[in-house]
């Protein structure tokens, strides 16, 4: 099968993860640093959005505090993983500057996503970021979360991050080629799975064991990975983050690595997804205009096309959205609470600042977050 979709691919989330990045525990990798930014470089310049997701900071800590075994106390690990992501993200903004790029350093944990009203946060400063041409470098809050660094696991962050912006594909570099029918590590002549959907159950025997020193996942925690990109319509790459321009040949189409293609788009996958949501925390009363756009130009619902406003909501809660006869039109995640929205109902964008002193987003509901019915 050909990889079409991936060369066109506009949105990516790349993740490269400990077991190749920490040069077998001796530091930071930085020749590969060096090649992965200039690919990483090179493919924002063309015109795609890249937000990069690096482990590293546990075992750049390391480095940094003399250690060479990783400690099991999980507050030092702790310790560790804060005095690395200064060094971690360092390396990453010294190389991109030498590319003319900017970085932004995220960092997140899995609540932050789930919780509706910082889910609704987190995209929109990424998606400013990738507007400002900015590179975003994601890991995780390794300070205030532990499940995820006692698991070491970016490879399910890395996933949540595609959800959230919607990601045309995930990419996950590693130490391994990719994915293959059992863990190389233990059988050198196992064959390589180029091509498969990421749903495929056959998949789950191959992935058994977990990872080497520094990674800890190993293919089980990418294979979840990839369902859960899936979910958003979103294709994963599993391939080796040593071989030679690995980025820029995958995005030409080359048929690298193991690519786990989604069923179904980024954007109907959204909708679907937002159409599913069952509880609803409020309703909002349009016009005869707002509905007319909403249905027929898919624009995004503004405070001037609201009549009505009831129910108890905050940011980022669901909420119905019915015509003037009390017909469901649509549901969405709302960007104002309910306070606020009864304030604003039937107020132009450009006033929104003066009635509330303050302006979030210019619209109710933007177009990505609202599924019509
Ligand atoms: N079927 C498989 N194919 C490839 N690698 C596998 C497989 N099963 C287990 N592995 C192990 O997964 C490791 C990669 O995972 P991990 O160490 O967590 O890396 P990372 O830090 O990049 O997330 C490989 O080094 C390999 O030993
Ligand atoms: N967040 C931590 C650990 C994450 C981690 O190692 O994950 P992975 O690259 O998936 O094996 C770090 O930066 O060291």
């Amino acid at each position: 099968m050909t990889r079409e979709k991936l060369t066109s691919a506009r949105r990516l989330v790349v993740k490269i993860g400990s077991a190749l990045l920490t040069d077998d525990g001796k530091g930071l990798y930085a020749q590969g640093l060096d090649s992965w930014v200039a690919q990483l470089a090179a493919l924002q310049q063309s015109g795609r959005e890249v937000v990069l997701v690096s482990s590293g900071a546990v075992a750049e800590g390391m480095t940094r505090l003399g250690w060479s075994q990783r400690p099991e106390d999980l507050h030092q690990l702790q310790a560790a993983a804060a005095v690395g992501q200064v060094g971690l993200v360092h390396a990453y903004e010294t190389r991109f500057r030498q590319h003319g790029l900017q970085t932004a350093q995220i960092l997140l944990g899995h609540d932050d996503i789930s919780a509706r009203d910082r889910y609704l946060n987190a995209r929109s400063t990424l998606m400013t970021l990738l507007e400002l041409n900015v590179v975003p470098v994601v890991n995780e809050n390794d300070t205030v979360v532990t499940d995820e660094i006692r698991f070491g696991d970016n490879d399910t962050l890395a996933a949540l991050v595609a959800n959230l912006i919607d990601a045309d594909a995930l990419i996950i570099l590693t130490d391994q080629q990719g994915l293959y029918a059992s863990d190389p590590r233990h059988n050198p002549d196992a064959e390589l799975i180029s091509d498969a959907q990421a749903s495929d159950t056959q998949l789950d025997p191959m992935v058994g064991g977990s990872g080497g020193g520094l990674g800890r996942g190993g293919m089980l925690t990418k294979l979840r990975a990839a369902r859960l990109a899936a979910r958003s319509g979103s294709d994963t790459v599993i391939a080796g983050g040593r071989v030679d321009e690995v980025l820029t040949r995958l995005l030409a189409g080359e048929e690298l690595g193991t690519l786990l293609r989604a069923d179904q788009a980024p954007m109907a996958a959204r909708k679907k997804w937002l159409a599913g949501q069952l509880r609803s925390q409020g309703t909002l009363q349009l016009d005869a205009g707002a509905v007319r756009v909403l249905r027929q130009q898919g624009r995004s619902l503004l405070a001037v096309g609201v009549t009505r406003v009831s129910g108890r909501f905050n940011r980022g809660d669901l909420v119905l959205c019915i015509g003037p006869d009390g017909e469901e039109v649509a549901r969405g995640l709302v960007n104002y609470s309910a306070d606020e929205a009864k304030k604003i109902a039937g107020v132009g964008s450009k006033d929104i600042a003066e009635v509330l002193g303050y302006i979030g987003d210019p619209e109710l509901i933007h177009r990505d977050n609202l599924a019509v019915s």
